[in-house]
């Protein structure tokens, strides 16, 4: 059986191929975003700046611009002859020894080399008395440095220059870089469409009735639209297929002519009713079944390209909640975001923290452990995790009530309290 970490491998070299070959990036259809609508788009035109940012020599203090060839020494004074407001600039000439009143982001006058901060300066001694409509004078109460506190015209960002480049997935630093250069709207990626289908003959859609014992809601498809809100895909709801090869096959095909990619959820295990193996099979084909994790063993990756332009890459998930959740996170997401053109420091970054164990887990070695926890960090900063007991791929109450995954890798065995472990915060504890 594949390792997960050969799993995640396989699947990014089969995703480099996708976005090089079956669907290249420089091929897609782009979409105009609004600015306010563009987090987590991923950029498909490089951003270059048509002005200088600062667009003029500005102010990074209130205080006072001094002219070019003053005494800026401790102790000598200044004739103050006008002022400089953000938004409207001093426009007069300045001799040495003279300056203006200024504060922060005012455009520096052109005359002047050095600002000064007022409390460098007799300013607060003075304040009362001073008449604005007449030159005054203030005395430096501190050696100042020529182009001290000016933020230089380009000195941020030059006319021409690359601000951003393509496969940037965007961000609230990113839209204000873009809201800075004016932009309100940007160029992204078209979003992938992304199919979901739940397979199950005891699965009834959350809004109806349950009317029989043997029934059970659909957790699945909530689950997975919820943890793929965040990404800049298109979903299509296929509903609940039942266990039945003929309709499993109708479905399958349906999707594969809609979406670029599918996922499903259940029917991937050895059970007779377990079809879906068999339609990928038929519509396309497996590259990897199973792989040593728990939960989420019979998992499917593979594609399907029977009589399409396109191949559509599958996911099929194991029908237990944990399972989908678990698959989702480690294959399923990553994929999605490297499909949709994000640059490799773009991807969301799986962290991890080590922690220590405050109860002794059983393990046997086979299977890398997705073991639900609760992760708390102590006043000093250090992390422990509470392991819970009860850790089946059904147990939905426990995962909701983790926060963490508790990494166990595949060779080892049981684990003592005390002992040092990796955690991985879910997604939603930190975001
Ligand atoms: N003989 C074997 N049996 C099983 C094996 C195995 O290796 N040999 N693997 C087990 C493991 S591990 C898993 S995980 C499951 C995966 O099974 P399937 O993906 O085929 O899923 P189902 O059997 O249809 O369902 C499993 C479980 O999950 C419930 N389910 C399914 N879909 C949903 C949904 N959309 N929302 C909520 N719950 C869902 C379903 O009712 C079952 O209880 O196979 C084991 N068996
Ligand atoms: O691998 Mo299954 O997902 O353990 O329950």
């Amino acid at each position: 059986m594949i390792t997960m970490e050969a799993l995640q491998t396989a699947i990014k070299l089969r995703v480099d191929t996708y976005n090089n070959n079956d669907f290249p990036l420089p091929t897609r259809v782009l979409k105009s975003c609004e600015l306010l609508d563009s987090r987590n788009q991923i950029l498909a035109q490089d951003i270059t700046a048509t002005f200088d940012i600062p667009r003029q020599n500005l102010s990074a203090m209130d205080g006072y611009a001094i002219a070019h060839g003053s005494d800026i020494s401790n102790d000598s004074s200044i004739q103050i002859i006008g002022e400089s407001q953000a938004g409207s600039a001093y426009t007069g000439e300045l001799a040495a020894g003279q300056g203006v009143r200024i504060f922060t982001g005012a455009v520096v006058p052109d005359s002047c080399d050095t600002v000064i901060m007022q409390e460098n300066t007799n300013f607060a001694a003075i304040r009362d008395t001073i008449d604005k409509s007449k030159p005054y004078t203030v005395t430096l109460s501190q050696t100042a440095q020529i182009d001290s506190n000016i933020r230089k015209q380009g000195e941020e960002i030059e006319s021409g220059e690359t601000v951003l480049k393509v496969g940037k997935r965007l961000n609230a630093a990113d839209i204000s870089l873009l809201a800075n250069l004016g932009a309100s709207q940007v160029k992204v990626f078209q979003p992938l469409t992304v199919g979901l289908l739940a397979t199950g003959d005891e699965l009834v859609a959350v809004g109806n009735e349950l009317t029989s014992l043997a029934q059970i809601y659909n957790s699945n498809t909530p689950t997975l639209k919820t943890m793929l809100a965040d990404l800049p895909v298109t979903i299509r709801d296929y509903g609940i297929i039942p266990d039945n090869l003929e309709q499993t096959t109708a479905a399958v095909h349906k999707a594969m002519q809609d979406c670029d990619v599918l996922i499903s959820t259940a029917g991937v295990s050895v059970g007779d009713y377990d079809f879906l193996t068999t339609v990928i099979e038929q519509l396309g084909q497996i590259n990897h079944y199973k792989v040593a994790m728990k939960p989420g063993k019979p998992f499917v990756f593979g594609e399907l390209n029977k009589d399409i332009a396109k191949p559509v890459l599958y996911f099929g998930l194991p029908g237990n909640p944990l399972s989908t959740v678990v698959g989702a996170l480690q294959f399923v997401i990553p994929a999605l975001w490297q499909m949709s053109g994000a640059g490799l420091a773009e991807r969301p970054m799986q962290l991890s923290v080590k922690a220590t164990l405050t109860n002794d887990i059983r393990k046997s070695a086979g299977r890398k452990d997705f073991q639900r926890g609760r992760l708390t960090q102590n006043d000093a900063g250090s992390y422990q995790v509470e392991c819970f007991s009860g850790q089946q791929s059904h147990r939905i109450k426990r995962l909701s009530r983790a926060n963490c995954f508790v990494v166990l890798d595949k060779d080892s065995g049981n684990v003592a309290s005390g002992d040092s472990v990796i955690v991985q915060p879910f997604p939603w504890l930190h975001a």
